[in-house]
């Protein structure tokens, strides 16, 4: 199945063949210089079998005098050693070439994966399990590096040896090598059946890892629930019924080898006895000499390995296709929001924003907002209230432009935010969104986000602002403390405060906030309230408020409701019309009266 829903096309071995040529090409001249050392070694490879041969002859010579053997012997045993030197040496070098060109071709491959990754969109991303990607990057590129440094070559050596040996075979003996190749359609059949079923058994193999890194990295992110819920034994389980069809898939993956191997070991046994038979008759018939006879034995040895080999090897090469094809997937996924080709690069905002009859679905005839309007002031802050699943989150996903509107316009200082790079439009607003995302690393990184233009004395000025200094400076190392993955060393109330001095660093014309609805403490609370009432003034600043006391200064409040605008106003003119707001309003300060 596809990764992508809309990525659904499906490609010939020859175009996945043509494209990973095309990351070849860069190391052309080392691709060249490899494959002529290729030959070289396999030249030289293919001398002893003959060497052994002439040296059984001359042994048994009985033309050539004792000294006159003695000379042969010691030429003999210098060509063998030389062709063994110069054999290693030459394989020595091309395999270390190949190493490394290999390695970098599956470097640069691996991160055009992560870079097109990244470019995806929101809604392109939640698609896929993380998972699956992590899969993608490592897993599969790693298959793809196997070709590159392993398979290929040796695909080439193999292929290119087998003609070599038969050339040989026949130069010495047509009639034996007749004979010989008699096994030959045993031995096709049997290759034929093991291709279908290795290949059949490795798309399982891969399925099933793709399934386990899938449901490792889901379960691994929300251990948390799991305990909490006491589902430990039964995550447990669910991992092991995976791991186990895992490991039976990889079983069934060496039991096609298992049984292939012999079978070829078998044939080659039963011709190397074809051959021993028939050669006799032609020794003493005195077609080929004992010496001869001794070599062809050899070849014929060597002759069926490469066969073995080959079969493998292609099965390998399917392998990495299949690998590629699923990297290409996600390489041919176009990121389904990109820049208008005219989209402009904006300085800065004033910070007016405009929804036009906004309509928008994440899926296809379920509008999650309907004709929503509304208008903000430069500098104004506006708030967002409503039930859970009103619309509050999507809208301010949309004026990022992490989801594409279906109808209507958002305009941002009256431009279409279509006609904005996306980066622009980002760098000038600053996100504070419900969940924070802390990365491993310090609290200093956390903030900059690695940009080094930013100082640590703006850190420092934009912590203190919102009040992060408070717990900050409490810590051993201050801004250089580590940070766990994900922040799990932080409290939400903490996580929410560094996102708000993130924010901020980056001097943004417009903020939005969407408010935790995690529990945090009173004290932090009140932290978190003191320093939203500084930033509203500094800049235009949108919030989706769970906690009504959080806006009651701001200078409109949206009440949304199923996707809808149902009423506007401030909140002293909100309470008076005594409708949604209202409710709303009164239902929190009765809880906290009860509280
Ligand atoms: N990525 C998504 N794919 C499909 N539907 C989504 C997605 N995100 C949100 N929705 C749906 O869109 C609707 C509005 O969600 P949204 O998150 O905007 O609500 P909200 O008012 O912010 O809720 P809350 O107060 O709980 O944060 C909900 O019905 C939700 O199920």
């Amino acid at each position: 199945m596809k990764d992508f829903k809309d990525n659904t096309r499906e490609r010939s071995d020859k175009e996945v063949l043509r494209r990973l040529i095309s990351y070849m090409k860069p190391f052309k001249k080392e691709f060249i210089i490899i494959f002529i050392l290729l030959i070289i070694g396999l030249s030289v490879q293919l001398i002893p079998p003959l060497l052994i041969g002439l040296t059984v002859d001359t042994v048994a010579s009985e033309v050539l005098l004792r000294n006159e053997k003695i000379t042969y012997i010691i030429t003999i045993n210098v060509i063998f050693i030389v062709s063994l030197v110069i054999g290693n040496t030459v394989q020595y070098i091309q395999s270390v070439m190949l190493q490394k060109v290999g390695q970098k071709t599956v470097v640069n491959l691996r991160d055009e994966v992560f870079n097109h990754i990244e470019n995806l969109s929101i809604g392109q991303i939640n698609q896929v399990p993380v998972g699956k990607l992590v899969t993608r990057v490592t897993n599969d590129t790693n298959a793809i590096s196997e070709m590159y440094t392993n398979i290929a070559l040796n695909l080439v050596r193999n292929f290119l040896s087998v003609i070599g040996i038969l050339v040989i075979l026949f130069i010495i003996n047509v009639k034996m090598t007749l004979i010989l190749l008699i096994v030959m359609p045993f031995l096709l059949l049997a290759t034929y059946l093991f291709r279908r079923f290795s290949r059949a058994s490795y798309r399982r193999v891969r399925a099933n890892v793709s399934e386990v890194n899938a449901f490792l990295s889901e379960n691994l992110s929300g251990i948390k629930v799991t305990q909490i819920f006491n589902q430990e034994d039964k995550k447990i389980k669910e991992f092991n019924e995976r791991s186990t069809k895992l490991k039976k898939s990889y079983l069934q993956e060496i039991m096609v080898f298992g049984i292939y191997r012999p079978i070829v070991y078998a044939l080659s046994m039963v011709g190397s006895v074809i051959i021993l038979w028939v050669g006799y008759q032609e020794v003493l018939a005195a077609v080929i000499t004992a010496g001869f006879l001794f070599s062809y034995f050899m070849y014929v040895g060597d002759f069926f390995q490469p066969i073995q080999q080959l079969a493998e090897q292609f099965n390998s090469l399917q392998n990495a296709f299949a690998s590629a094809e699923k990297i290409f997937d996600v390489l041919d996924t176009k990121p389904d929001i990109v820049d208008d080709p005219d989209a402009i690069e904006i300085k800065s905002f004033t910070g007016s924003i405009e929804f036009k009859d906004v309509w928008f679905q994440y899926i296809p005839d379920e509008w999650v907002l309907r004709n929503v309007s509304f208008k903000v002031n430069p500098g104004d802050t506006v708030a967002f209230v409503g039930a859970t699943g009103s619309g509050k989150t999507t809208i301010l996903s949309l004026i990022v432009r992490n989801y594409e509107i279906q109808k209507g316009q958002i305009l941002i200082d009256g431009i279409d935010i279509r006609k904005i790079k996306r980066s622009s439009l980002r760098k000038h607003i600053g996100q504070m969104l419900q969940d924070v995302f802390l990365f491993s690393g310090t609290i200093l990184d956390n903030i900059t986000l690695r940009d080094d233009s930013i100082t640590k004395e703006e850190v420092i000025a934009a912590s203190e602002y919102v009040g992060a200094n408070t717990f900050i400076d409490k810590l051993p190392d201050g801004y250089d403390h580590v940070v766990l993955e994900r922040g799990n060393n932080f409290s939400s109330g903490q996580r929410q405060l560094i996102s708000f001095a993130r924010a901020l660093v980056y001097k943004p014309s417009l903020m939005i906030l969407d408010e935790a609805t995690a529990n945090i403490d009173s004290e932090t609370e009140e932290l978190i309230q003191e320093s939203l009432e500084k930033m509203m003034n500094i800049s235009t600043m949108l919030i989706v408020a769970h906690r009504l006391s959080t806006i009651q200064h701001s200078d409109k409040i949206i009440v949304m409701q199923k996707g809808e605008i149902k009423e506007e106003g401030s909140h002293q003119e909100l309470l008076k019309q005594k409708g949604l707001y209202y409710n709303l309003y009164k239902l929190q300060y009765d809880d906290q009266e009860t509280l």
